[in-house]
């Protein structure tokens, strides 16, 4: 189970708080109707979620075929769906503000919040579009914010024909990718040799999008 934050945990660094989205987002269009808004560093304090992500969300291994065999996918995860408190009361705040100043663009707010653990420079994910559900054929948007070790968020035009976008998500970083990004491009967190400590991305989505 994942637990609520304690209290004491708020003694021991700096409060986290969100900073402001107006005036701040910086958008990036893509070609083919895609864009990624970005916002290094509108959470401060992260260091405090980052230890509270890392201690009390129950983190599961997934396992998944390939090429007939199961293996693991090579990252931790846990999935809080539209009615499930999240594990640190910032994140309930990032949720909301995302969802108020994306309202009138998005037309409808996010509700999950899938969580990934990178614990080192092995875990990864592959090039994917988050096209279960809606964003095979819909316009949406998926937020995320990033937690700890920075990695790069690399995005590039499904078959080709344009060079990638390189994102580097730092600590207390948000991107929103929208538009047509999840059908006509693809993004990746790519492995790296580097010696790496843990993040965590924190996606947040709109009811059916996956
Ligand atoms: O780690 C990230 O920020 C990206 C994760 C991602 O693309 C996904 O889980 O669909
Ligand atoms: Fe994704």
């Amino acid at each position: 189970m994942a637990h609520a934050h304690q209290p004491s945990m708020f003694d021991l660094d700096e409060r986290a708080t969100l900073g402001p989205l107006a005036g701040v987002v910086n958008r990036h269009p893509l070609t083919r109707g895609a864009w990624v808004d970005h916002v290094p560093g509108w959470v401060h304090g992260s260091e405090q979620i980052l230890d509270v992500l890392l201690e009390q969300v129950d983190w599961r291994a997934e396992r998944r075929e390939m090429y007939e065999r199961e293996v693991d996918v090579p990252r931790l995860l846990r999935w809080y769906g539209p009615d499930e408190a999240l594990p640190h009361p910032v994140l309930d705040q990032a949720r909301t503000a995302l969802s108020d100043f994306y309202a009138a663009e998005l037309g409808e707010p996010f509700v999950s919040a899938g969580m990934c653990l990178y614990r080192d420079g092995r875990d990864s994910v592959a090039w994917h579009g988050d096209t279960i559900g809606r964003g095979r054929h819909t316009d949406t948007m998926v937020a995320i914010v990033s937690f700890g070790e920075p990695r790069p968020l690399l995005l590039r035009p499904r078959g080709g024909g344009e060079p990638s976008v390189r994102f580097p998500l730092g600590h207390g970083d948000l991107v929103v990718m929208g538009g047509s990004c999840q059908r006509t491009w693809e993004h990746c967190i790519p492995k790296t040799s580097r010696h790496v400590g843990p993040r965590v991305s924190v996606q947040f989505r709109p009811v059916n999008v996956a």
